[in-house]
Order: structure tokens, then C-alpha cells, then sequence
């Protein structure tokens, strides 16, 4: 299989008035062509500072300090931030938490996919007009003539999000990247959109990265999983494998604190403490029902 992304001891670090914060320790990891990653871990473990560094939008005082992002052939840590514009949205697409900060607030929505396509020197025709109004359709936006007609403000949150991820997917990417894509809609609605953006992405021959906090969408979504823990990744692999024969201590407290007994099959969002024991306990083995769930 060929890898689409390759991330190679990435460290970051952020430079605040009280001292040098390292927030990464060496991060490697690979997402292979047609397959969804999940990245895990608590609040604060390094996830979105993860997908900030390799899409190159960490705000300051963030900062990569060491390491190789290997996209179609190039390290995008030596990309200038005018290389790196091309690459986003091209042939990275990436999708935040809030739909409402990556829309533009005073532009009709139609002029802002015009505008993607101008900005990556895409001629903008009927034709690409027409991609636009299938795409928002495609990602459950009823009545896409209005809302390309309309404004940010005028759609629910699930509709803004869906717009995005359109916007996203607009130029075709390789590679989507998702902060936490769904956790501000409600459960109906993040459903609706996870299976959208699957359809979209590797059932399209495309792959994804996506932040969660929900294992519960690892389980249902991605091939494979992350965990991160401090910084570090300290566990990954294929979900079944992961969330059946957890190794790492963590890995195995986050998967305990949100299986319940009563109702094996499912994941709920719940809070993971880090476990204050160094060595793995024995797996719960309710966890192992859910690797049966998401075979069948
Ligand atoms: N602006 C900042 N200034 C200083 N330190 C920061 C800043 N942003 C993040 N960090 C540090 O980086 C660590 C990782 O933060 P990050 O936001 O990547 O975690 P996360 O796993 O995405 O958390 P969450 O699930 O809450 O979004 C934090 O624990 C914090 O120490």
C-alpha cells in the first residue's frame, strides 16, 4: 500500500512567557492511501497540535522544532507558507471544530468556493459551479441553490459543517484532515456527516486524519488508530487490534472508562485518566464485543 502522509519525529514546542512548553516528543506515524486514521488521547494529550504542525497551522507561539512531513514526495515543514496555501485546499483539505471560523462571514457562500478555486488557479465555470451545488448535496445540504445563494449566518450548525466539508473536498484533495469535525453537532447529525465524509473520502479513493475524542467514531470510522498521551503516541495500529489487545497502560484506561458493561457494543464519550499504574492491566474484555460489532 502506498502511503499517503508519512510524519517522522515530529516535535513541537510552545515558546510562552513562563517557559518553553515541548507539546510533541518525537511523533511518527503513517496514514496509507484509502484509509481513515483516528487520532485519540485526552484533552491536552496533542491531537490538534498534531494536524496543526503537518497542515502547517499552528498559531504562535507554536513551533515545529524537528522532524519530516512526507506528502506526495516533499517535506511540507520546508514548504513556504505561500507553497504551503497551494497545498491546502488542493491536495490537503482540512476541516476544524468550528464550521463558522472557516467560513467567511460577509461572503456568499457560492463566492467563497469561487474563491477557492481562483486561489489554486482553477478556472471557475458553470461546470465547477455545478460540482459545488453536487457536493453540498452529497454532504446532506437540502436545497444547496439557497444556501449557495446565502450567507455563514444563515445555517445551523450541522449545515455549516457540511458546507465546509464540501469546501473541503471542493478541489479534490488527497489527503482530509478533521479537528474534531463533529463534536459541536448533535448525534443524529455527526452520523450523518461522518458517513458522509467516508463516502466522500475513501470510498473515493482518498484518505483521511481525523481527531477525536470519541472512540466510539474510531471504532465505527477509521482502519486505524493513534493514541496519544502526552505527547507521545504511545500506542497505534489497526482498530480491531488496538481495541481488543490494548498494550499500552493509557490505552487500556481510555478504553475501560468508556465501555460500559451493560452495553457492550457501544462506545460513549466519557473523560480517560491517565492511570497511575506503569504496567498494562489485563483488557476488559467487553472490549473485545466491539471488535466483533464493527466486523459485522
Ligand atoms: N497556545 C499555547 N500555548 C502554550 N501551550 C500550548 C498552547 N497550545 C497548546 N499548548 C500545549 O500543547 C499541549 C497539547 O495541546 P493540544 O491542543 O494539541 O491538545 P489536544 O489533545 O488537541 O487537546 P483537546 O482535546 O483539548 O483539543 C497542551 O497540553 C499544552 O501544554
Amino acid at each position: 500500500m502506498n502511503k499517503t502522509l508519512q510524519v517522522r519525529e515530529l516535535e513541537t514546542e510552545f515558546h510562552t512567557p513562563r517557559g518553553v512548553v515541548r507539546a510533541l516528543h518525537g511523533v511518527s506515524f503513517e496514514v496509507q492511501d484509502n484509509e481513515i486514521v483516528g487520532i485519540v488521547g485526552e484533552s491536552g494529550s496533542g491531537k490538534s497540535t498534531v494536524v496543526r504542525s503537518i497542515t502547517k497551522l499552528l498559531m504562535p507561539p507554536g513551533k515545529v522544532s524537528a522532524g519530516n512531513v512526507n506528502f506526495a514526495g516533499r517535506n511540507l515543514l520546508d514548504l513556504t507558507e505561500r507553497e504551503m496555501r497551494q497545498i491546502r485546499g488542493k491536495e490537503i483539505g482540512f476541516i476544524a471544530q468550528n464550521p463558522f471560523s472557516a467560513l467567511n462571514p460577509v461572503t456568499r457562500i457560492e463566492k467563497q468556493f469561487a474563491n477557492i478555486a481562483k486561489a489554486h488557479g482553477v478556472k471557475v465555470d458553470a461546470s465547477e459551479r455545478s460540482r459545488a451545488l453536487q457536493l453540498l448535496e452529497s454532504t446532506g445540504v437540502r436545497d444547496p441553490e439557497r444556501v449557495m445563494r446565502g450567507y455563514a449566518h444563515e445555517l445551523s450548525g450541522g449545515m455549516a459543517q457540511r458546507v465546509v466539508i464540501a469546501m473541503a473536498l471542493y478541489l479534490n484533495p488527497q489527503l482530509v484532515i478533521a479537528d474534531e469535525p463533529t463534536t459541536a453537532l448533535d448525534l443524529t447529525v455527526q452520523r450523518q456527516v461522518l458517513d458522509t465524509l467516508r463516502r466522500l473520502t475513501v470510498e473515493s479513493g482518498r484518505s483521511m486524519l481525523i481527531v477525536t475524542h470519541d472512540l466510539g467514531v474510531v471504532a465505527s470510522y477509521c482502519n486505524r488508530v493513534l493514541v496519544m498521551y502526552r505527547g507521545n503516541i504511545v500506542e497505534q495500529g489497526l482498530v480491531e487490534d488496538v481495541f481488543v489487545r490494548p498494550r499500552h497502560p493509557y490505552t487500556i484506561s481510555l478504553l475501560n472508562s468508556v465501555v460500559r458493561p451493560e452495553d457492550e457494543t457501544q462506545f460513549v464519550p466519557g473523560d480517560a485518566e491517565a492511570p497511575d499504574t506503569a504496567e498494562p492491566e489485563a483488557p476488559n474484555p467487553s472490549t473485545v464485543q466491539l471488535s466483533e460489532a464493527r466486523r459485522s
